[in-house]
């Protein structure tokens, strides 16, 4: 990218498209302030368990309705998804997969292994419910 003088100009969030390995990037870091949000549900749920059942039951009713399921399935998402992720950050702290194509393979692994351990884990527990 260039200006009248033939300078280059530094690339703006508003015309530069994001690689799909900064997209990740920034996505570990949205799900990471999630997550710290999402133990506060968790944080709840185990404080009213130990203080009543009345407690118990109000944190239940919320946490089973159907705004409760949706937080609860965003909240496992982004745990596996900043798992996977992290996972693979151990990899490059390794000093591996730092090629463009092996980091594009690791954005599918990590996107792809998110994904169906979410689902696995709605599945199995739907079943037990
Ligand atoms: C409830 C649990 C967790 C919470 C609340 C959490 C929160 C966060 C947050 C807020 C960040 C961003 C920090 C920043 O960008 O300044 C972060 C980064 C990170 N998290 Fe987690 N995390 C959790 C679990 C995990 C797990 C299980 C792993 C497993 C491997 C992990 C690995 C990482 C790594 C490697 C980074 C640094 C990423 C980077 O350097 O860009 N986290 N976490």
């Amino acid at each position: 990218m260039a200006n009248g003088s033939g300078r280059p100009l530094s690339p703006h969030l508003q015309v530069y498209k994001l690689p799909r390995t900064a997209l990740l990037s920034i996505t570990h870091r949205i799900t990471g302030v999630g997550l710290a949000v999402g133990t506060l549900l968790l944080t709840w749920w185990l404080v009213a368990a130990a203080t009543s059942p009345a407690a118990y039951e109000r944190a239940q009713h919320f946490i089973g309705s159907f705004f409760g399921l949706l937080l609860m399935f965003g909240w496992s998402l982004a745990l596996y998804y900043h798992l996977c992720n992290g996972i693979r950050h151990l990899v490059w702290d390794a000093g591996k997969a730092f090629e463009l194509s092996e980091a594009d393979r690791g954005n599918q692994i990590v996107i792809g292994a998110a994904a169906v351990l979410t689902v696995l884990t709605w599945i199995i527990g739907l079943a037990v419910w």
